[in-house]
């Protein structure tokens, strides 16, 4: 791998007589990884039994074609092992406030939903317009229940959740470093000055985040590069001049080692972070932080959110007659944006000054006199507790997100059904005598081939 040369030298006279061990780990092969979506069930062995990711339990070593019924029905979240680490070290409880504010593609806010287990209030961000679209279809695919996705800067965010979260995580951008040995393209834009810019951006952003974390809250800072200048100099950074802020320890397991205070003013409580290095564990190149507030009296006052449009009666009545007949749970908090039906999280603040993405979980739109359910519901549901759930086979899974109708042997009852595959949710469709009308996103359909592995 053709390093740049300035990058050689810093890493030379940082790491020392370790240089060697560093740089030959970027002609290794990078490790692919996924983690399993804790709310599906009866996973293949295929998918299970892979050597496990030491750090993390849902986290295993391996490949999953994005062409594949694990992928689409979001039962696996393909993601690099290193980067598993920040999720395992934010690790929230169920029923907590956390935002993620760096968050596109969705990587950590799939996994911080798999803590949360459907409870309490994820608030998911991403400042870039085209990728919040990636996020959001990643968060659906996840069946991810209690989120709210926005598409703000920090300084807009941080007025309306002014010492709010639990947890806040930053997963900052950052020059990528870490990731040279797995997308060589990240070179092509690296030099001594970017890092620099990049250290720059990342203190405009803490100092939003911060502002967000409640008394007591945690704030985990993570990057996927190696340079001081972002890491631990940005937390010699923070505890500087944010002083009711501390750094808490990080259990370190499978290589993971203790952040370098010499790398930054040598304060030995900076060596509570930790980094991932590929010449030491099996990932990418990683740093992470945990910063805890000191607990005491938050100043800020939260107003109720207002968010889309009470239901009509008419809409409340086809919407429980949909409920009713499919069997999907019932959800407390229900608005309507235009003809959109959504499911909100309770206890948001007021959103108005903010770009909401999603409002919450979409549960399906209103035509004229009737309901139709959204894809974001089918993966969000699970079959064991739906009541009219349709099994389909392997190649009607194909037929499926083709985006083609379908034909059953014998004709069940006229209706809506959940339709699984191999145990799995897959979509809604809609059976009128014994056709399966197909309801799977359009811009999401795809072609299966014969070759292809259909698990992994
Ligand atoms: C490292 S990536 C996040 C990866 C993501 N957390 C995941 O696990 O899939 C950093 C993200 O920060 C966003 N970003 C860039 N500039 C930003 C800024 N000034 N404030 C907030 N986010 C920014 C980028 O668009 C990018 O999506």
């Amino acid at each position: 791998m053709n390093l740049p040369k300035d990058f050689i030298t810093k890493y030379r006279q940082l790491l020392g007589a370790e240089a060697d061990d560093f740089l030959a780990s970027f002609e290794t092969t990078s490790l692919s990884g996924y983690r399993i979506n804790p709310s599906r069930h009866h996973l293949p062995t295929e998918l299970t039994a892979t050597p496990q990711v030491p750090y993390e339990p849902w986290g295993h070593f391996g490949t999953v074609g994005g062409r594949t019924l694990t992928h689409q029905s979001g039962a696996v979240y393909s993601q690099e092992p290193s980067a598993m680490f920040v999720g395992a070290t934010a690790a929230p409880q169920p029923g907590e406030k956390v935002l993620d504010l760096c968050a596109a593609p969705g990587g950590k806010t799939t996994h911080l939903a798999s803590y949360l287990q459907g409870t309490g209030l994820l608030v998911t961000n991403e400042i870039n317009r085209k990728r919040v679209k990636v996020l959001a279809e990643n968060v659906e695919r996840f069946g991810v229940r209690s989120a709210v996705i926005l598409n703000d800067s920090p300084d807009r965010l941080s007025p309306v959740f002014t010492d709010y979260f639990d947890k806040v995580l930053v997963d900052a951008p950052c020059s990528g470093e870490g990731m040279f040995r797995k997308d060589p393209e990240a070179m092509s834009y690296w030099s001594l000055d970017y890092v620099q810019e990049c250290a720059t951006r990342q203190r405009e952003i803490m100092t939003e985040a911060l502002k967000m974390v409640k008394p007591g809250g945690q704030l985990i800072y993570s990057t996927c590069t190696f340079a001081p200048e972002e890491d631990e100099q940005m937390m010699a950074w923070v505890l500087k001049n944010f002083p009711d802020f501390r750094l808490v320890p990080i259990k370190k397991v499978g290589g993971v080692v203790d952040a370098r205070p010499e790398w930054a003013d040598g304060n030995p409580e900076l060596a509570k972070a930790a980094r991932l290095f590929p010449h030491l564990m099996s990932g990418e190149g990683h740093f992470v932080a945990k910063l805890e507030r000191a607990a005491g009296d938050g100043q800020s006052v939260h107003r109720q959110a207002k968010l889309g449009n009470p239901l009509t009666a008419d809409q409340r009545k086809l919407w429980q007659s949909f409920a009713q007949q499919v069997g999907v749970s019932e959800f407390p908090d229900l608005v309507t944006v235009k003809d959109q039906l959504f499911a909100v999280p309770a206890g948001l603040p007021d959103l108005k000054k903010c770009h909401v993405f999603r409002p919450g979980l979409h549960l399906g739109t209103f035509k004229k006199n009737r309901f139709e359910p959204a894809y974001a519901l089918a993966l969000a549901s699970d079959p064991q507790t739906v009541q009219q759930v349709l099994s389909i086979t392997t190649d009607q899974w194909k037929a499926w997100v083709h985006g083609e109708t379908f034909t059953l042997e014998a004709a069940p009852q006229k209706g809506w059904y959940l339709l699984t595959c191999a145990d799995q949710p897959v979509g809604f469709g809609k059976v009128v005598g014994n056709t399966v009308k197909n309801f799977f996103p359009k811009g999401l359909r795809f072609t299966v081939y014969d070759t292809d592995n259909v698990m992994v």
